[in-house]
């Protein structure tokens, strides 16, 4: 009875610590308690529903194409020689993460219900079905004044037949200038968007999207950008940006902080007259 119990015991604590990334520790871990076949499906099923990190969505996936595989090992590998050292490419590249949830860090949702802002899904993360429609990375160039995004449109995204809609081309365009203006300070708010369509992207076809930062003035970043073929000989379409940071997020900041001392000069004073008190009843 004693050793059933300290084996269940020593389940938990492997089942609290388990390293679902971890193939060999999964398997001594399983060896401990999950011994029936249905409780060894509950391991590998387990860290599926309550994964310990968020999906990175700009990693890739089975849809990802010839020429956006490509694009993204060039990039990557300038990335990595980077950061190991290699000096001689001049230019230093870091990938961008990208989650489908911001809610979570964020919380501009004052106005959202709890069940909305559980519900929330970033606007081009939100369709299951890899490769559908906006599949992209985005790297940004150590200086931060250049930003790279390799995007694939998938068949969801159909404007014209056979094209993209100038929707979802103006949606990736806001994405890749509204995380650029966000990499070069707080967070930013699209207030202007310029763009100019040139010709229409076929669908299902990989392109790059090129942002650079022309001018800092003040809160405001202006940031241009241009979609190209992936060799870079097809002008697709041209925008400019407007992004000032947000007051918003200021203003939060400036409320916690307020409130934090507020509620610290409160326990202080609490705290003093209890004490003064105490020295009054003696
Ligand atoms: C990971 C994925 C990232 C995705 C990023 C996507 C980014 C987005 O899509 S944001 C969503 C779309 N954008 C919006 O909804 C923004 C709505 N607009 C707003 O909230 C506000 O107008 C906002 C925040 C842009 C500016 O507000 P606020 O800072 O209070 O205004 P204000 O102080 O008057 O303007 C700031 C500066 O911007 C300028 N500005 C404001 N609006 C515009 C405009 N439409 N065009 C040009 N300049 C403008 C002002 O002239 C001012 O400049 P200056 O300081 O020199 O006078």
């Amino acid at each position: 009875m004693a050793r059933s119990v300290g084996r269940i015991f020593s389940g938990f604590r492997c089942f609290g610590s388990l390293p679902f990334g971890n193939p060999l520790l999964k398997t001594q871990c399983s060896g401990v308690l999950f011994r029936t076949t249905s409780e060894r499906t509950l391991v590998h099923v387990l860290p599926k529903i309550f994964p310990r990190k968020p999906r990175d969505f700009s990693l890739p996936n089975s849809s990802w194409g010839k020429e956006m595989m490509e694009l993204y090992n060039h990039y990557n590998r300038l990335s990595k020689e980077a950061t190991e050292g290699q000096e001689d490419h001049g230019e230093e590249w870091t990938r961008l993460p990208s989650y489908n949830r911001t809610l979570k860090y964020a919380t501009g949702g004052a106005y959202l219900s709890k069940i909305i802002q559980s519900k929330a899904r970033l606007f081009t993360r939100n369709i299951r079905d890899p490769g559908a429609a906006f599949e992209y990375v985005l790297f940004f160039r150590q200086d931060k004044l250049k930003c790279v995004c390799i995007f694939q449109a998938g068949h969801l995204l159909e404007g014209p037949p056979g094209h993209v809609h100038g929707g979802a081309i103006a949606t990736m365009i806001d994405t890749v200038t509204g995380t650029h203006a966000s990499l070069l300070s707080a967070p930013v708010m699209t207030a202007n968007l310029n763009v100019n369509y040139r010709s229409p992207i076929p669908l299902g076809s990989t392109v790059l999207i090129e942002s650079i930062l022309d001018k800092e003035d003040g809160r405001k970043m202006y940031i241009s950008c241009r979609v190209t073929s992936t060799d870079g000989s097809k002008l697709h379409t041209e925008a400019t940006g407007n992004c000032p940071q947000c007051h918003f997020h200021f203003c939060h900041a400036t409320l916690c902080i307020v409130t934090l001392l507020l509620l610290l000069f409160l326990h202080a004073a609490l705290f003093l007259s209890i004490s003064v008190s105490n020295l009054l009843r003696r």
